[in-house]
């Protein structure tokens, strides 16, 4: 479990304020990444939906076509002009009317490479706490989507996507050492599940996890968690923002992940001919 000094790279996640105004949101955004720039930082996380309020009433009135809108050209300026990677949140999407919350990827040259639609869509009904149907107005991607940054593979997913552990075996099995999930949960769930969740999703992966939230802005319709975090493959949070708009600057060293697969090598200890049946067992006790 031990750890050096040394540092493969430098990522920032921005802990954003999200407003109603959309030109604000991406002119912080772009000012912040150009300070983690000046800060070292080679990969720069933003947070879900941080171009638009968090809502299903006004999702179609922020979504913007990627990569020809606003946000998307910004984001590409910001990543050329800084020469560094942005995991650019997400942002409703429109593409043949439908609406898409989705995440887009910058390399240092202003390229968009990769792009990630939210696959698990947040319908949840919480009496006394927390109702919303994110279904009602986004539709759902269906591909997982990962990008290389140098030598290291990077998996994407957003918010509710991380509760699913499938997904992140899948990204594991594509041999990715980090996976990054900006996200929004509410201040009901979040205490509980918010990192209890990222620290399972890297420990049982053994990969990094970074997830990144908006700041708490309490005049908002829903009212983010905020707490974003990055934590190491052995599960250990590296450091975490609070609830206030923040950033965090993190170096990290892959060392550790190659160290705790050698150490604790589930990888080749599955028992897949007892548990990979799983799925295929209960598909067939439903025809
Ligand atoms: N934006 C989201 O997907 C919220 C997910 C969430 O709060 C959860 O509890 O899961």
């Amino acid at each position: 479990m031990t750890s050096t000094n040394h540092s493969d790279f430098r990522v920032a996640i921005l802990q954003l304020t999200v407003v109603a105004h959309k030109p604000t949101n991406v002119a912080i955004a772009v000012k912040r990444i150009q300070k983690a720039k000046i800060n070292g930082c080679t990969l720069v996380i933003l947070p879900e939906c941080f171009n638009s309020p968090y809502d299903t009433a006004l999702f179609r009135q922020y979504s913007e076509a990627i990569p020809g809108g606003e946000t998307c050209k910004a984001l590409s300026q910001a990543a050329k002009s800084n020469k560094v990677y942005i995991v650019g949140g997400s942002i409703p999407e429109i593409c043949d009317e439908k609406i898409y919350n989705t995440c887009t990827v910058w390399d240092p040259d202003g390229n968009m490479i990769a792009k990630h639609r939210k696959v698990h869509l947040f319908d949840v009904n919480i009496p006394g706490s927390t109702c919303f149907k994110e279904s009602s107005t986004i539709s759902p991607g269906n591909s997982l989507n990962t990008f290389q940054l140098g030598k290291f593979k990077i998996g994407l997913g957003i918010c509710y996507d991380i509760r699913f552990s499938e997904m992140a075996a899948l990204y594991r099995k594509q041999e990715c050492d980090m996976l990054i999930y900006p996200g929004a949960f509410c201040t009901e769930i979040g205490p509980l599940h918010w990192s209890l969740l990222t620290r399972f999703r890297a420990m049982e992966n053994q990969a990094f996890v970074a997830v990144a939230s908006p700041a708490r802005n309490t005049d908002s319709s829903y009212v983010a968690w905020g707490h974003s975090m990055i934590v190491d493959p052995w599960g250990k949070v590296i450091d975490k923002a609070t609830e206030k708009d923040m950033d965090l600057y993190i170096d990290l060293d892959f060392g550790i992940r190659a160290n705790i697969r050698q150490q604790i090598p589930t990888e080749n200890q599955r028992r897949t001919d007892i548990y990979d049946t799983i799925y295929v067992a209960n598909n067939e006790k439903n025809k």
